[in-house]
């Protein structure tokens, strides 16, 4: 941390520019003596000074607030700066070129402010995803899920299972340890397993609600279907708010998928419009509508179009649907079964068709806390932790040593996913989808 062959680097960490105020950060062994060249002195910690700073010949590039924070209470554990400064481009560009100039001292890789905080033990390795996702937030429910993990929701909840782990193979090694004594009593090793077997529960219900945690993240799946000319198009547009596909008064413009990342009610969901499905005998219609069939089939939720009672009946039955009325405008007079009535021409009933996206996302999306796994790489430790856990637990038969290394076992799998267990090779991938700055 104090290492002084650590490169000290910079970014600009705010947003694009000209901007009122942008804040440039700097880490590493070298802030002091950054500071020292650049604003006269070192700025006692965590104080807001302003400062001139200046290039090497002492002319005044910008004056601004400069604040130190000494390492390790900084982001980064290290020695930290950050200069708040106009949100010139040229005023940014030339200070963070004289600060790139001096030795030692480079501009940062993508993420690396965050990758630095991790080594140095600031946050472990969901933390950092999670501020990731934070970052990268768009939705209501993207950001409670996000700022959940990055204050350590999934920390909290591994940390705890790991010590009740750690506790039962001690308990249990004990127990094999002093086999021929009298001084460890028998039910120790009943209550250990009951234990192990909630946790076993506990971990198998974590990981069903897995796949909420990444449709919240990534967003939900909704198609809209319908027969031909009943205004899908119109409707994607419509929640789009711009103009993505073509609507048109002929039945079969639209053969491609076309899909959309919309805000659903605070919900991400990925919108997807379809082919009219018909019978048809043209090539390339057909093959929209097969495409209108494979999406519905990974769908989370369907919004089931029609103009005139008839519905595609399409969907699997497992999938929910909101059975969605169009063209109320144009009163055909026609009484017709629907969940929810629109015209998109007046803009009546598009709101209460996004309430109840909402609640039937919120119905799917039904989970007892915030901290659930967001990706893949979580899903499937849990899951490797799982195997192991239900080993130990239920091959009673088997030798002590063996389940107490399955139970090892299954710890090491959750270190995997904070990161306290060797996670070398998957640091380049998560980091580098940072911005830099961060
Ligand atoms: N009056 C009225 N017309 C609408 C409404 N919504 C869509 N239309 C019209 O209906 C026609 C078909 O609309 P589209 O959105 O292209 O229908 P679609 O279901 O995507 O049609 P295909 O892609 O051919 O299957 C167009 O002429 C639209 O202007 C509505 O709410 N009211
Ligand atoms: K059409
Ligand atoms: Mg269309």
């Amino acid at each position: 941390m104090t290492d002084p062959t650590t490169d000290t680097i910079v970014a600009l960490a705010s947003g694009a520019l000209p901007a009122g105020v942008a804040v440039l950060r700097v880490s590493g062994p070298h802030v002091r003596f950054v500071l020292e060249t650049m604003c006269g002195g070192v700025p006692e910690p965590r104080i807001a000074h302003l400062r001139s700073i200046r290039n090497r010949n002492g002319e005044l590039l910008d004056k601004g607030i400069v604040l130190h924070f000494q390492g390790p209470k900084s982001f980064t554990g290290e020695d930290c700066a950050e200069f708040q400064v106009h949100g010139g481009r040229a005023i940014v560009s030339a200070i963070l070129a004289e600060l790139a100039s001096l030795p030692r001292v480079r501009l940062a890789e993508p993420g690396e402010f965050t990758r630095r905080a991790f080594e140095n033990g600031r946050m472990d390795l969901t933390e950092a995803e999670g501020l990731a996702d934070l970052i990268a937030a768009q939705t209501e429910m993207q950001r409670r899920l996000a700022v959940t993990q990055s204050e350590g929701g999934l920390t909290r909840l591994y940390a705890g299972w790991a010590r009740r782990l750690l506790h039962a193979r001690a308990l249990v090694e004990a127990d094999l340890d002093f086999a021929d004594e009298d001084d460890v009593p028998g039910s120790v090793a009943d209550r250990v397993w009951s234990d192990m077997a909630e946790l076993r529960v506990e971990m198998e219900r974590h990981l069903a609600e897995a796949s909420i945690g990444e449709r919240i993240r990534d967003g939900f799946k909704v198609v809209i279907v319908g027969p031909p000319n009943v205004g899908k198009s119109s409707l994607l547009n419509a929640l789009a708010a711009r103009d993505v596909a073509i609507v048109s008064s002929e039945a079969g413009t639209t053969r491609d998928l076309i899909s959309v990342d919309v805000d659903l009610g605070g919900y991400a969901a990925t919108i997807t419009d379809t082919a009219g499905i018909r019978e048809t005998d043209h090539g390339v219609e057909q093959e929209g509508i097969a495409r209108a069939r494979r999406a519905l089939a990974t769908a989370d939720l369907v919004l089931n179009l029609s103009d005139c009672g008839v519905y595609v009946t399409d969907a699997p039955a497992a999938v929910p649907e909101i059975r969605v009325r169009t063209k109320s405008d144009l009163n055909t007079g026609v009484p017709f079964l629907s969940d929810v009535a629109i015209s998109v021409a007046t803009g009546d009933g598009v709101d209460a068709l996004i309430e109840l996206c909402r609640s039937r996302l919120s119905s799917l999306a039904n989970f007892s806390s915030f901290a659930l796994p967001t990706r893949l790489r979580h899903r499937q430790h849990l899951r490797q932790a799982l195997e192991c856990l239900t080993f130990a637990v239920s091959e009673s038969h088997m030798p002590i040593e063996l389940r107490s290394e399955e139970l090892r076992l299954a710890s090491d799998a959750l270190g995997r996913i904070t990161g306290r267990v060797d996670v070398e090779d998957v640091l380049d991938v998560i980091f580098s989808s940072f911005c830099i700055g961060k």
